[in-house]
């Protein structure tokens, strides 16, 4: 991104600004996708930053109408007029209907939701192109950053992200970037991917690191968020000795290092631990009911294991712990092909292929958007709780009325075919999310629909780029 028009443009630089409400944001380039030699030169999408009030400069009309559909774009205070020192009642848009930001005034974590938006949802790939006739593809290098809050010395943390390049983790990256942190992730890139923060590499805030947390790892950091295991039951199935040795070996490695750095220390733990439940929903005093042979176990004890050692070094240790239980969670930079409902119901649908429901539809899920997700787990981290805490949006679906929702989202005339129930599957689930909103103040905002809408989209410009 060669966004150095901010450091030319008059008056509102959105560097130096703490009120970015007169700077906008455009892509002045043209928005030709496939690229030769000769118009290399023209390498497209390269944003740059102008004063609002020089809007009109320009005489030439290519240039206007691709400021015009590029202003919709990248204008990030047009129609919120969001500040950075805004609060939570500006989350929403005048009328209330549009969501405008994201986080909580509380931890300083609100964001304008344009600025995330950008990353995940640009129209077109801002670092790649391809050029179909020769099938290579042109890594642009990217020359300036999103800007990102300017924080005191006491204020700014270290921040340890362990599958920080994964799809949560990466969200969360963002979003401890934004607000000024300095952020170093663990990657092992099993599912983790460097395209989810290749639009931080070589900002004086980040560092991107390969490694596997299942060997010890040394760092001086403030904060860890770990993270780094696979999450989705065919990933975390396909070698269940390596996913218990995440779980277990990773966080006896990741709790080492925060005893001995006396970093506070947060778990993402899952709703699995609760297994196929016989209560419901669920509350975090319910035990589970977990089996513990079959071949979900991989995961679900692990993550139980997890949990087991995170309050044993806190009981031994005096570990500073953090414990979430992450339900469901969907949003753009799932893995397409990661297996879990919600991203193959959507390839499927995209596709104009059958959805397929395991089973007979009839078991239940509910499913948050991963901006309130990465809401609450910055808000736990920094609050003074440390008991597990349950992440989740309690709109529960069964699977047959969720495929009929994303039919409807996609608009798709597709088939639904029934395959067998894999072998553990629950039955139902829902979070009891009273914990959360009592100690964090938390609750969902985004309405799954809503989100459903964001992860179509980003699903589909990943297919029109051809990145999938
Ligand atoms: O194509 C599909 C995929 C999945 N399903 C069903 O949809 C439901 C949800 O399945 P997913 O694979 O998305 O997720 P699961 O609820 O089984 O596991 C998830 O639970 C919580 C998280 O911690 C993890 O991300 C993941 O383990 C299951 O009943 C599954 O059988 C389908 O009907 N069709």
């Amino acid at each position: 991104m060669d966004w150095n028009a901010i450091a030319s443009s008059k008056g509102n630089s959105i560097l130096s600004s703490t009120n970015t409400n007169d700077t906008n944001i455009k892509n002045s380039s043209e928005n030709n996708n496939s690229i030769n030699s000769n118009n290399i030169e023209n390498i497209p999408n390269i944003p740059k930053i102008l004063d609002s009030n020089n809007n009109d400069d320009d005489n030439d009309n290519n240039n206007k109408e691709s400021k015009i559909e590029n202003t919709n774009e990248h204008n990030f205070q047009k129609n919120c007029r969001f500040s950075w020192n805004s609060t939570d009642e500006q989350i929403f848009s005048e009328d209330e209907k549009t969501i405008i930001a994201v986080g909580h005034s509380c931890v300083k974590s609100v964001v304008p939701l344009e600025l995330l938006r950008y990353v995940y949802l640009p129209t077109k790939p801002h670092n790649r192109l391809l050029d179909s006739n020769t099938m290579t593809i042109f890594y642009l290098h990217q020359k300036s950053f999103l800007p990102v809050k300017s924080l005191s010395q006491k204020e700014k943390k270290r921040i340890l992200v362990t599958g920080g390049a994964g799809f949560v983790g990466s969200h969360l990256v963002d979003r401890l970037m934004l607000m000024g942190h300095e952020v170093i992730v663990l990657d092992n890139f099993f599912t983790g991917r460097k395209n989810n923060v290749s639009h931080w590499m070589n900002h004086p805030n980040f560092e991107l690191i390969r490694h596997d947390v299942v060997d010890p790892f040394l760092i001086e950091v403030d904060q860890i968020y770990h993270l780094a295991c696979p999450a989705s039951p065919p990933h975390y199935q396909y070698n269940p000795i390596k996913t218990v040795k995440t779980s277990v070996m990773g966080t006896i490695n990741m709790l080492g290092l925060a005893k001995r750095v006396k970093a506070r220390f947060l778990l993402t733990s899952t709703s699995e631990v609760y297994g196929d439940p016989e209560e419901h929903p669920q509350a975090e005093t319910y035990w589970g009911h977990v089996n513990p042979i079959g071949p979900r176990a991989c995961y679900d004890e692990g993550k139980r294991v997890a949990e087991t050692l995170t309050y044993s070094y806190m009981h031994q240790d005096d570990v500073d712990v953090r414990v979430a239980r992450i339900f469901n969670t969907f949003g753009p930079r799932m893995n397409e092909n990661d297996g879990r409902v919600v991203s193959n119901f959507i390839m499927q649908a995209l596709k104009g292929e059958d959805l397929t429901i395991y089973g007979d539809g009839s078991q239940t899920r509910s499913f948050q958007y991963v901006h309130d997700l990465v809401d609450g787990l910055i808000l736990l981290m920094n609050k003074d709780y440390t008991e597990p805490i349950n992440l989740g949006n309690p709109d529960e679906y069964t699977i047959r009325e969720f495929a009929e929702l994303i039919r409807n989202e996609v608009n798709c005339s597709c088939n639904i075919k029934t395959l067998p129930a894999p072998t553990d599957d629950p039955k139902k689930r829902k979070p009891d999310i009273t914990r959360a909103e009592q100690i964090l103040g938390w609750k969902p905002r985004w309405p799954v629909k809503q989100g459903i809408g964001e992860t179509v989209k980003y699903f589909q410009i990943q297919m029109e780029a051809d990145l999938l």
